[in-house]
């Protein structure tokens, strides 16, 4: 702080050194208003009033003030609780806090957002603002509530300087030299540049002054370094009123600095900027541009403006922090209620997670200390005895096709026209977790359930709606499948700490649509889940508990949410018995998660060199682990009344190559054929260029029955040993399925750093799952140095740091240059290759991209990492 007060007097007298006059007249003014507390209860007033006016919670507390009872000399107000910032460190070690980790990080990042949220809307809506923020006035109060203390120094910027200010602000926030000039000729700034990129000198010294982000690296700037902008360029005149809005700059930048964060106050500041010219008649509304600005920025002149009013924050009860950025279009979801409920969940179940957690811990250093999954002779009787799940819902009986794809509009649209009977709508592997796709997709679930969901393709100048009549069964019935329980929620916060996040999916959805799911869906049942991979029936105990909490909270009847679980990881398919029992009242069957399985088999005997994978396209459902775990699926379903719901084919339609789309039909329909004579009662189609084919084939299977719960037991399936459950698949390992795991592994992760959780790669659906088979299968293959087949060579570091290089040169070939540079195949390598080579095994590759995709406001604080 001393720094920055320091940088702001240098640069205060490198203007006015020629006439000190300036310095005196400022300084004498500012002592007077020191010692005027009836102005500086004016001003705390207008403040506080300001803010509170355009907020539904104001960003900072500002003290009230006994008015009746200030005078000149006698100054009365509200008792502020807090601690100066400056102890905000000293606090953290008292209260055990580790300094450097998630919830001090939390703690800073919100302090500095408020401070930044109060700065930009006085500055520049209001051009009334506090210019003194120093440390001494600032306390972090309950919850890391910001109060700003101290009115003496407040400063009214004319309008001309506060547009011209908001004009420099959208120059530095879109890096735009030319505009920066321009705003420094508005605010009276001249300067005598004799330098040679005058432009560029300009637009740094416009960065140094008025914007809070240092460069990488940097902790001080250095003014009068020969390098400076300062020294290149002499300022010749300042505005004088100026310099309390570069003095409020400074201190906010000192603060940031102090808290360990760098950011663009400028960037937080743009939707402020905009709102100001567009109040003033200076920026037009011009086409989409301008709309995806807008929607991309925090600032709300929609509908929350008609009444000039500018809502920067979702309304959130107590202990409930949204990190993610504020968007008008989200505050349909994000309700005070709705958040609310999934605080509620949170509290209610977060212990239950960390024990289910640990106990994953556990198991995974018995598994890599020699042991494997077995069936637990504790739940023998479970096992053994006869119950069954509760009746499957009339709405759902007929499952033959599902259809899965990420909470997308058109896709969601598409899917639910699709013919399938049901649409299986994925927050987990099919969807990348970003803050706009999770909200974005719990917008477009609401509309789907609500039957008024469209899609406007103006590229394509098509119009895309829900099939007409809906009540004659032609759309899909909706099932949620929210993320696992590992998987955190960094952009909500609940008592300081990251949400988990399937509550926040199922609890958003939920509470928006249970009860038009169960009016227009579920004919009084629903609504409907996917739950993904468990690895213990303690864990799906926690759901059922879940579901009760819910249907009491809201008062449905108890049993009516249904769930069907995903047997997707080693350990879960010795509980598959134990996971429906626990959830018997709310279950609604199991479906083979093949990819995830194949994934979790590698993943469970990471530390059994016995058990390495060949290839992974010769892992499928024909190896031996894989048709038992499939048979012992649908006979324990079966023998428990619900559906043993079949897996997903990898191959899609292929657009520009008959022949291969043939081959690649013919595969999933042979799959499809083994499914449905297994005994399976329904089946996943990733597109919905398969649904023909996979309705045929059950249809002439099951005929006019809905499933085959009833007529296929599969009796025999009871014998399957431990040993069919865990043999190790053959086959070779080959240089080229090192090399395609090593490219579809980038580019997976490339596109899923982008916003895209599924995408065709090489003619196959790639997501979250097969994905991580990639990485585990090379990380394996590494691990053990093993020998690729006919040639010898042993898989190392050095050969793997090879093939990386000369896969990313392929993909750049396939891709094009220019998607190339423009992607994030640089960051998705990194992370592949370090998941790859890491000393121990990643549980999941996608915790690790995920801190990558964490964006927290304001942008650029840095996130907690996980
Ligand atoms: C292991 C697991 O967890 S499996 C479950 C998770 N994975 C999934 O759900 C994958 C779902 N599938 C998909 O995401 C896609 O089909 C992909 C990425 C595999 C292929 O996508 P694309 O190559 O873009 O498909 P393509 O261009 O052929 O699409 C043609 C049309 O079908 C639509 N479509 C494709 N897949 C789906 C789908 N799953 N649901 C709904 N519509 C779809 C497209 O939107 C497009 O519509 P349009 O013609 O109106 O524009
Ligand atoms: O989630 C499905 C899978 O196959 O994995």
């Amino acid at each position: 702080m001393a720094r920055e007060k320091t940088l702001f007097f240098q640069i205060f007298f490198s203007y006015h050194v020629t006439d000190p006059r300036y310095l005196v007249s400022f300084l004498m003014l500012q002592i007077g208003y020191e010692f005027d507390f009836k102005r500086e209860a004016d001003a705390m007033e207008r403040i506080g009033y300001f803010l509170k006016d355009n907020n539904k919670r104001s960003p900072v507390l500002v003290p009230r003030v006994r008015g009746d009872i200030v005078t000149r000399r006698v100054l009365v107000m509200e008792y502020m609780d807090g601690i100066p910032i400056m102890n905000l460190g000293d606090e953290i070690a008292k209260r055990g806090i580790n300094p450097r980790g998630k919830i001090a990080a939390a703690a800073k990042q919100n302090i500095l957002g408020s401070l930044t949220m109060a700065y930009g809307q006085m500055i520049l809506k209001s051009g009334f603002f506090h210019a003194d923020p120093h440390p001494g006035n600032i306390l972090v109060c309950k919850g890391s509530e910001v109060a700003l203390l101290d009115y003496g120094q407040v400063k009214d910027l004319p309008d001309a300087l506060r547009l011209g200010y908001a004009n420099l602000i959208l120059a530095i926030a879109d890096k735009d030299p030319k505009r920066a000039s321009e705003s420094f000729r508005e605010l009276g700034i001249d300067t005598l540049s004799h330098c040679e990129n005058e432009e560029q000198e300009m637009f740094r010294l416009a960065e140094t002054m008025f914007d809070t982000k240092l460069p990488p690296g940097v902790t001080m700037l250095q003014p009068f370094s020969e390098e400076s902008s300062i020294k290149k360029i002499a300022v010749q005149s300042f505005p004088e009123e100026l310099f309390s809005v570069l003095r409020t700059v400074h201190l906010l930048r000192g603060l940031s600095v102090g808290l360990g964060i760098n950011y663009s106050c400028a960037e937080q500041w743009r939707p402020f900027a905009e709102e100001a010219l567009y109040s003033a008649g200076r920026l037009k509304e011009e086409g989409d541009s301008f709309r995806e600005i807008r929607k991309s920025t925090a600032v709300n002149l929609g509908a929350g403006n008609r009444d000039n009013k500018m809502d920067m924050s979702y309304d959130v009860p107590d202990g409930v922090d949204v990190r993610g950025r504020y968007d008008p279009e989200f505050e349909g979801i994000l309700t005070r209620d709705a958040l609310q409920f999934v605080a509620d969940l949170q509290r209610g179940f977060r212990n239950h997670v960390k024990y289910a957690m640990d106990c994953r811990r556990e198991a995974k250093t018995r598994y890599n200390d020699g042991a494997s999954p077995r069936f637990d002779p504790a739940t023998l009787f479970i096992r053994e005895s006869e119950w069954s799940c509760a009746a499957v819902p009339p709405a759902v009986a007929d499952r033959r096709v599902e259809i899965t794809g990420p909470v997308e509009r058109k896709m969601i649209i598409n899917a639910l026209n699709s013919g399938a009977k049901v649409f299986m709508a994925d927050f987990e592997d099919a969807l990348s977790p970003s803050w706009e796709n999770l909200m974005r997709g719990q917008m477009n679930l609401k509309d789907a359930v609500g039957g008024t969901i469209t899609f406007d393709d103006r590229a394509r100048n098509r119009v895309y709606k829900l099939n007409e009549d809906k009540d004659k069964d032609k759309v899909a019935k909706l099932f949620v499948r929210p993320r696992g329980w590992h998987l955190p929620e960094s952009h909500v916060f609940i008592d300081g700490e990251p949400a988990t996040g399937c509550l926040v999916d199922f609890g958003l959805y939920f509470f928006h649509n249970y009860a038009t799911f169960r009016e227009t869906q579920g004919a009084g049942f629903g609504p409907f889940f996917y739950l993904p991979k468990m690895e213990h029936s303690r864990e799906a105990k926690i759901w059922n508990r879940v579901f009760e909490w819910a249907e009491k909270r809201v008062g449905i009847d108890e049993g009516t949410i249904r769930a069907t679980v995903l047997i997707e990881t080693l350990p879960a398919v010795f509980q598959m018995d134990e996971i429906l029992y626990e959830l018997r009242d709310h279950s609604v069957g199991l479906n083979c998660g093949r990819w995830d399985y194949i994934f979790s088999y590698v993943k469970t005997f990471q530390n059994h060199p016995d058990r390495i994978l060949p290839d992974r396209g010769l892992v499928g459902m024909n190896q031996q682990f894989m048709k038992s775990y499939s048979d012992l699926l649908i006979r324990t379903c079966h023998r428990r009344g619900v559906h043993a719901m079949g897996g997903m084919a990898a191959q899609i339609p292929i657009k520009d190559d008959p022949e291969a789309n043939k081959a690649a039909l013919g595969l999933v329909r042979k799959d499809k054929l083994r499914e449905a004579k297994a005994g399976h009662d329904g089946t996943w189609a990733a597109h919905p260029g398969l649904i023909p084919a996979c309705n045929e084939i059950f249809t002439a299977h099951m005929g006019e029955a809905p499933n085959q719960i009833q007529s296929a037991t599969r009796e025999e399936a009871a014998s399957l040993t431990v040993e069919d459950l865990l043999q190790r698949p053959s086959g070779v390992r080959t240089m080229e399925g090192l090399r395609l795991n090593t490219r579809v592994g980038i580019q997976y992760l490339a596109a899923w750093l982008t916003g895209t959780g599924s995408v065709p790669l090489y003619n196959l659906m790639e997501d979250a799952a097969t994905a991580e088979i990639s990485r585990v299968q090379n990380w394996q293959w590494l691990r053990y140095g093993v020998e690729l087949d006919g040639t010898g060579v042993r898989v190392n570091a050095d050969l793997f740091r090879g093939v990386v290089e000369e896969e990313m040169a392929r993909i750049e070939r396939e891709v094009g240059k220019e998607r190339f540079r423009k992607g994030m195949y640089g960051e998705a390598r990194k992370i592949f290759t370090r998941q790859c080579t890491a000393r121990s095994l990643d549980d999941f590759m996608t915790l690790d991209a995920y801190n990558s995709i964490v964006v927290h406001y304001p942008r650029d604080a840095t996130s907690p990492k996980l």
